[in-house]
């Protein structure tokens, strides 16, 4: 039963894989169809060839007999190597396009979920991981290279079955005589290579090992420690070892499959020494001739051929994790389909009301937000403080609709933003998260991500972020790559980056973004262009709602509005001078910061310190 299954998957993906050649492109696929089917079927016209030549020596006519079989013979061999030089280029141009498209499907199914729930999932990182197909293995292969594999294979028995269509022309009998033994010997063959596949699969973590170990020896960082602490010999004796580990069963499998051999011989060599004995003897009393003779010969041989080669079926096995793994992705994403919206942009900035909101993160038992109640009136600048692990950046992440609350709801002028549909919502917003992506582009595409480019407006945001003293120094400005990596590139530092982002958020709000979030943006800035920041945040906030999270109590001191989130609730709330004469908490992490800066430290609350 559980067998059963198991074959109807892989049968499954075996079609899959040939569906996937549509991906190849139109006119490379049918060439590639073509020399597959040539392939296949060249061996048995050579063999006709050649026995047509033979015959016509045999006639002794003068050679005028033999012009049109030995230029048949001359043109089958010339389209074999023409073909087989064309076959590998063709191919890859097939797989990389199958490749391309298999990766496009992959991130269209991971960004199919609106929410982030189902991807922090272990199950499906580790189905995303392997989905990704990048091989590092000879075992593991790509779905291109699967699907041209699985196409071979299937045009193998076109090759098989035209020889056996030229024996069957001789005498019947040859054909099962040849074929069943030629099946007998790619079923051994493929088990066998399939079993070596299995060993080397299993001894991978070692492999892993190994190979982790030999960069370790050559890397920059770990080299230092290395020579400090005089670890090559140990580096290496541990590397060798997992090494060792693993290729010795794969060496015992090749023992093993080098005597066994002999098996695969006995299939190939007895049923030709049949043929050719029973054609020999025929020849031999006059019942054939050497031609007929030539062509079972030739094709006999070819039979084996087409059966012989193995490989094809490797590669087909190494596609299939990858296979099983996005069947298995699109079922969990199945259920994520985009929420499709049509909602028009907001005409106003909107009260935002976080009502009675709860939320425990999937698979936590803990809760992070127990009925928390905030109103946001537009244009507000409110100031999220509070201690380490609050639940501040959740709260943030619950309002980009990344997590859905596990109850209460958020709504912006009364409607719940599931209602406006998180494509519209998230249009309204822009986000600097904590863990923000440093993406290797250039500092324009940086800031735009993929948005239309209005250069005014790019110049306004990066003055406001403080981000134009940066892009002057920059080389190529604007242009200039955020990457080392990149030609003419450069690496900017922590709080340059802040800017870069900050900048961002700021040019959302230009093109009309009506709440702006910043989750510790100016951590890594010193505190002088920290304010400056925050002056310039504060007439921003004219325009659009502004939530700022900070751990720099000087700095938020001026918002309207400052929240004070402990316990998953709201602690307090007010303006700085409330908050103050209330001479609560609030009132107690302000006073203790403003000492350490005044004895001269970093006026950051740490973890743990308060509360
Ligand atoms: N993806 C997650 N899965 C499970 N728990 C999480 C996840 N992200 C955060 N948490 C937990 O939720 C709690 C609140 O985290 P959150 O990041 O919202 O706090 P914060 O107030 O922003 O803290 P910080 O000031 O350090 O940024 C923490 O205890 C954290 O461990």
């Amino acid at each position: 039963m559980v067998l059963n299954d198991e074959r109807r998957e892989r049968l499954r993906i075996r079609r899959q894989l040939v569906g996937l050649l549509r991906d190849g492109g139109g006119v490379a696929t049918a060439l590639f169809c073509l020399i597959q089917l040539a392939n296949g079927v060249l061996p048995a016209l050579t063999a006709l060839a050649t026995a047509a030549v033979v015959g016509s020596v045999g006639h002794g006519t003068g050679t005028s007999r033999i012009v049109v079989p030995l230029t048949l013979l001359a043109a089958a061999l010339i389209v074999g190597q023409v073909l087989s030089a064309i076959q590998f280029p063709t191919s890859l141009v097939i797989q990389s396009r199958i490749d391309l498209a298999h990766r496009e499907r992959v991130a269209e199914l991971a960004s199919r979920s609106s929410t982030i729930t189902v991807l922090e999932q272990p199950a499906v990182q580790d189905l995303i991981a392997t989905v990704n197909a990048e091989p590092s293995t000879w075992i593991e292969k790509t779905p291109g290279q699967g699907s041209t594999a699985q196409l071979m294979l299937i045009v193998r028995y076109f090759g098989l079955v035209s020889s056996a269509l030229v024996l069957a022309r001789f005498s019947w009998w040859l054909v099962p005589v040849l074929v069943v033994p030629a099946f007998a010997y790619r079923a051994f063959a493929q088990h066998q290579w399939l079993n070596h596949f299995t060993i080397w699969a299993r001894g991978i973590s070692h492999h892993r090992r190994y190979q982790y170990w030999g960069k370790l020896a050559a890397a920059p960082a770990e080299g230092k420690e290395i020579r400090v602490f005089g670890l090559d010999e140990w580096v290496s004796r541990t590397g060798q070892n997992h090494g060792l580990t693993h290729m010795r069963p794969v060496w015992e499998d090749d023992y093993r499959a080098a005597r066994a051999k002999w098996l695969q011989s006995v299939l190939v060599f007895v049923p030709l020494l049949l043929a050719f004995l029973a054609v020999g003897i025929q020849t031999e009393h006059g019942h054939s001739s050497l031609a007929t003779e030539t062509v079972v010969l030739t094709a006999a041989w070819a039979v084996f051929q087409a059966m012989g080669n193995t490989f094809d079926s490797v590669a087909v096995q190494g596609v299939m994790p990858v296979m099983r793994a996005y069947n298995a992705l699109t079922s969990a994403l199945a259920d994520d389909a985009p929420a499709v919206t049509d909602a028009a942009p907001l005409s106003h900035t909107p009260t935002l009301t976080f009502d009675d909101v709860s939320f425990r993160y999937p698979g936590s038992s803990r809760d992070i937000l127990k009925g928390l109640a905030l109103d946001i009136a537009p244009g507000d600048l409110v100031a999220l403080v509070g201690m380490n692990g609050a639940g501040k950046s959740t709260l943030t992440k619950l309002l980009a609709g990344l997590y859905e609350p596990t109850a209460g709801s958020i709504r912006a002028d009364g409607r719940d933003i599931t209602e406006i549909g998180y494509t519209a919502w998230r249009r309204e917003l822009a986000i600097v998260f904590q863990d923000f992506v440093r993406y290797p582009l250039s500092a324009r595409e940086n800031v735009a991500l993929g948005a239309d480019i209005d250069q005014a407006a790019l110049d306004a945001a990066a003055r406001e972020a403080g981000f134009d003293e940066v892009l002057a120094r920059l080389p190529a400005g604007w242009d200039t790559p955020l990457s080392k990596e990149r030609a003419g590139g450069v690496d900017l530092s922590g709080g340059q980056w802040q800017q870069v982002v900050l900048t961002r958020a700021i040019y959302a709000v230009k093109r009309g973004a009506k709440v702006l979030v910043l989750d510790e943006p100016t951590a890594h800035l010193d505190v002088r262009t920290e304010f400056e920041v925050f002056e310039r945040l504060a007439r921003l906030a004219r325009d659009a709602t502004v939530i700022l999270i900070s751990h720099r109590l000087s700095t938020v001191r001026q918002a309207d509005r400052i929240v004070l989130l402990g316990s998953g609730r709201i602690l307090e709330s007010g303006t700085h001078d409330e908050l103050m004469a209330l001479d609560g908490r609030y009132a107690d992490m302000f006073n203790i910061q403003a000492e350490r800066f005044r004895e001269g430290y970093d006026d950051r609350v740490e973890e743990g310190e308060l509360l």
